[in-house]
C-alpha cells in the first residue's frame, strides 16, 4: 500500500494531502489537533520490558552495551544483511550484531529490523515529531503482540530503531496465498483476537493506532502477529481509568445501557493491566440460528450484541476516552466516517478499522472500496450500512453460523456513528464479549497455535547487501499518478 502524508497532530501546518490514485498508503493531513504528545524518553532497557527480558535478543544488545565505550549501542554495531521495506519516514534493514556474543550457528542467528530516517529529510518535509512520536511510543511498549525496541540511537542525521524483526512478512501478504485470496473464518479470528489484545493494550497505554490495515501486522516467527508502524498514532497522557458498576442482584434484569458506561465511576488510578482481566458482563448470550438469513447490518449496529461471557459485578476500563484529534490521518479504504467529516476523533476508530480490518481477511476486499479516493470516501460517510456478500448456498450449517456471527461483529464495528460503534464506549470488553470470540481463552491467545507459522529456511536466505546499497541515501517510492484530495 502507498503512503503518502501530511503532518498535523504534532508539528504541522499543511493543508491538505496528495495521495495515490487507489492508493492503500496511510497520509495524514491537517485540519486542527488536540491531545498532547508526551516528551523526552529513556533508552529502552531490558528490565522495563518484561515480556522480552530474557530473549537471546536482549542478552547480545546487553552484552554489546556492556562492552562499548560509554555504554551506548550504535550503527557501528550492526551489519546491515537486506532492505526489508521502505515506508514514508524511511528504510526498514534486516541486520545483525557484528560482534555477537556467541558464534551464531546459521539456524541459531540473531537478527533485528532497523528503521533508518533520514533526520534532515524528514525536518524539510516537516515530518520530524511524527518519527520521534514513534519512538516514543515504542519505547514504552511491552505486548507480545507489539514491537519491542531494542536500541535507539542517531548516527550522523539518521536516526535508528533496533526493533524485533518479523520473518513472516505482513498479513496482505500473507492473505495473497490463501485460497480465493481471502482467509478462513478461523484464521481471520485468530488475527482478529490478537489485534483487539495488541489495540487494548495500546488504548491502555494511552495511544490510538490510527493505521491498522493488514500491510501494518506483521507475522512473527512462531506466526503470531506484531503490529507495526506508529507514526501515524496519537498519544494522550490523560488516561483515566474507570469502574464500570454493574448493578448487584439481578443481572439478567440488569439495565443493559449501564452496563455499557452510563453508569461509571472514577476510582483512583490501577494498573492498567487489569483491565484485561476484568472484562466480565452480565449478559444472555445469542448466537444466531443456523439458516438465519444474512445479519441485517442496520438492525445490527442499533441492536445489543451477542454476548459469550456470564457475569462479573464490575467492569475497569481504561480507554483514550478524552484523546481527540481532528487530523486527516489514515489509508483511504480503512478511515472511519468521522476522520473524513473532520469532527473530531478519538480510539474508536480503533475499532472501526478493526471492522475494515475483519472484511478485508474474510472477503478479500475492504467493504466501501469505490473506484475512486473520493468513491471511496463517499461510500464511508453515506448512510448506507455495511453490506455483506452472499453466503454461499454451499456453505455448511456451522459455516453459515460462523459467518453470521462475523457478519453480525463487523456490522457493529462498522457502526457510521462513533457512539454506538462496538467498542467506543468502555472499549475492548464489548468487543471480546462479542459471540464471534466465543470459546477464545483471552489469557492464553499466545499460546495458541497459529494458522500459519514462517519457513525458518525461507528465513536464513538472506542476500547480503553491496556496500553500494546499504550506502544508497534513502529515496521515497513514487507512486505513478497523483490525484489531489
Ligand atoms: N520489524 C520488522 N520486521 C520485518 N519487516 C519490517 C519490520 N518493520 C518494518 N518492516 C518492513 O518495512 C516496511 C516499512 O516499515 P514501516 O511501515 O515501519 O515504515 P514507515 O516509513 O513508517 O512506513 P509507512 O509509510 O507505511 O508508515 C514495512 O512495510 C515492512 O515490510
Amino acid at each position: 500500500m502507498a503512503t503518502v502524508r501530511d503532518e498535523s497532530d504534532y508539528d504541522s501546518s499543511r493543508p491538505s494531502s496528495l495521495t495515490a490514485l487507489g492508493s492503500r498508503r496511510s497520509w495524514i493531513s491537517d485540519i486542527g489537533s488536540s491531545s498532547s504528545v508526551s516528551g523526552g524518553g529513556e533508552t529502552p532497557c531490558r528490565h522495563s520490558k518484561p515480556h522480552k527480558a530474557n530473549h537471546a535478543e536482549w542478552e547480545a544488545i546487553a552484552h554489546v552495551r556492556a562492552a562499548a565505550t560509554g555504554g551506548s549501542v550504535g550503527l557501528d554495531h550492526f551489519r546491515l544483511v537486506r532492505r526489508l521495506g521502505s515506508g514514508d519516514l524511511g528504510n526498514v534493514y534486516l541486520c545483525e550484531l557484528r560482534e555477537p556474543p556467541h558464534r551464531p550457528s546459521s539456524s541459531g542467528r540473531l537478527y533485528y529490523a532497523m528503521k533508518v530516517v533520514d533526520k534532515d529529510a524528514l525536518a524539510f518535509r516537516k515530518k520530524l515529531r511524527r518519527a520521534e512520536v514513534e519512538r516514543e511510543i515504542l519505547r514504552s511498549l511491552d505486548h507480545p503482540f507489539l514491537p519491542t525496541l531494542y536500541a535507539d540511537f542517531e548516527a550522523s542525521h539518521y536516526a535508528c530503531l533496533v526493533m524485533e524483526f518479523c520473518p513472516g512478512g505482513d498479513l496482505h501478504v500473507a492473505r495473497q496465498r490463501q485460497p480465493g485470496r481471502r482467509f478462513s473464518v478461523a484464521s481471520a479470528r485468530f488475527y482478529a483476537a490478537e489485534t483487539v489484545l495488541a489495540l487494548e493494550y495500546l488504548h491502555m497505554m494511552g495511544v490510538v493506532y490510527r493505521d491498522l490495515k493488514p500491510e501494518n501486522v506483521l507475522v512473527r516467527a512462531d506466526g503470531h502477529i506484531m503490529l507495526s508502524d506508529f507514526d501515524l498514532s496519537l498519544k494522550c497522557d490523560d488516561v483515566i481509568p474507570k469502574l464500570l458498576r454493574q448493578p448487584r442482584g439481578d443481572g439478567a434484569g440488569a439495565n443493559p445501557s449501564s452496563t455499557y458506561g452510563h453508569s461509571s465511576s472514577c476510582v483512583p488510578p490501577i494498573q492498567p493491566v487489569l483491565s484485561c482481566l476484568l472484562n466480565g458482563v452480565t449478559r444472555k448470550r445469542q448466537v444466531p440460528m443456523p439458516g438465519a438469513a444474512a445479519v441485517d447490518a442496520d438492525a445490527a449496529e442499533h441492536s445489543e450484541p451477542e454476548q459469550t461471557s456470564e457475569s462479573d459485578p464490575a467492569e475497569v476500563v481504561v480507554e483514550p476516552v478524552a484523546a481527540r484529534s481532528r487530523s486527516f490521518v489514515g489509508t483511504h479504504e480503512y478511515l472511519a466516517p468521522e476522520v473524513i467529516s473532520g469532527q473530531g476523533h478519538g480510539s474508536a476508530v480503533d475499532w472501526w478499522t478493526l471492522g475494515v480490518f475483519m472484511y478485508e481477511m474474510v472477503y478479500g476486499q475492504t467493504p466501501f472500496k469505490g473506484a475512486t479516493n473520493e468513491e471511496t470516501l463517499a461510500n464511508i460517510v453515506s448512510k448506507r450500512p455495511v453490506a455483506f456478500p452472499r453466503i454461499p448456498a454451499s456453505a455448511s450449517c456451522g459455516e453459515r453460523e460462523e459467518l453470521l456471527r462475523a457478519q453480525d461483529l463487523m456490522a457493529r464495528l462498522l457502526a457510521k456513528c462513533p457512539g454506538k460503534r462496538l467498542g467506543s464506549c468502555t472499549g475492548s470488553g464489548e468487543v471480546k464479549r462479542h459471540g464471534f470470540f466465543q470459546g477464545v481463552n483471552w489469557a492464553l491467545v499466545r499460546s495458541v497455535r497459529p494458522p500459519e507459522v514462517p519457513v525458518p529456511a525461507a528465513r536464513s536466505k538472506a542476500k547480503t547487501m553491496s556496500r553500494k546499497e546499504r550506502q544508497e541515501p534513502y529515496k521515497q517510492q513514487h507512486e505513478d499518478h497523483f490525484d489531489y484530495f
